[in-house]
């Protein structure tokens, strides 16, 4: 399946574009990246995503937030939660946030995407110097008892198969650019450890 998708690519030629990656990171005055949220359900891709999306956004900068149930609603609807699914899922969107990034935006992306490989793949996509992992490293005791969706409970009953943490792997990133405890600070706080990150490394430099 994968060899005959990547041979309907043969005939294909790249279209280099003048108004391209650097002027449209002039326009916006800041470099384009993706900062890539992960960890189980409930642990708090979401919440903090949002929250450190609305603090750029106040700031001047220009940014956008992909999120697993919003994508999972159109571009990804045809997907399930299969190992298989999961990774085409992920490959998608890092596709996608390569192409945002290249518009010079600061790309936030929040899904579950529970395999190092998945995860791996996208750093190569983005460009290591570009990607930034953060792992919302609130555990499964934590997210169960916090249940937002209900999802937790219909895993346990047997009524979702394959749900992260409970009848699928989740893989913990090994070397992540920031692990935030989702599970013991409060929100602020986590906000306040990705952008202090953001800022030591120069990704907040404004031109
Ligand atoms: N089986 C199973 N496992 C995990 N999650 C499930 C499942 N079924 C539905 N959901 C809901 O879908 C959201 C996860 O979608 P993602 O696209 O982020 O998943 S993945 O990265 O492809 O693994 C996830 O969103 P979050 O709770 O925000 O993580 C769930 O609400
Ligand atoms: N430090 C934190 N960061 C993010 N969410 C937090 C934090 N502390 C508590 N929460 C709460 O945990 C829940 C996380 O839900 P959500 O953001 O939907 O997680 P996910 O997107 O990973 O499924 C929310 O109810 C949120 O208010």
């Amino acid at each position: 399946m994968k060899e005959q998708d990547q041979t309907k690519s043969t005939n294909i030629k790249w279209h280099n574009l003048t108004i391209d990656r650097e002027k449209l990171e002039k326009m916006r005055g800041h470099k384009g990246m993706v900062i890539w949220f992960t960890g189980l359900s409930g642990s708090g891709k979401s919440t903090l995503a949002n929250a450190l999306n609305e603090v750029l956004h106040l700031d001047g900068f220009s940014t956008y937030v992909l999120d697993g149930d919003n994508i999972r609603h159109g571009l990804c609807k045809d997907l399930g939660f299969s190992d298989e699914d999961r990774e085409e899922n992920i490959r998608r969107i890092g596709e996608v946030a390569n192409l945002f990034m290249n518009a010079g935006i600061i790309t936030i992306t929040a899904f579950v995407s529970p395999f190092i490989s998945d995860r791996d793949k996208v750093r190569k996509i983005i460009g290591s110097q570009d990607f930034i992992e953060v792992y919302c490293a609130a555990d499964i005791t934590v997210c169960e008892n916090r249940d937002t969706k209900g999802l937790y409970k219909k895993a346990r009953l047997g009524e979702i198969k394959e749900f992260t943490g409970i009848s699928s792997p989740y893989e913990a990133p090994h070397n992540p650019e920031i692990v935030v405890d989702t599970g013991s600070l409060d929100l602020n706080d986590s906000v306040e450890k990705v952008i202090n990150y953001l800022k030591k490394e120069n990704f907040l430099k404004k031109a």
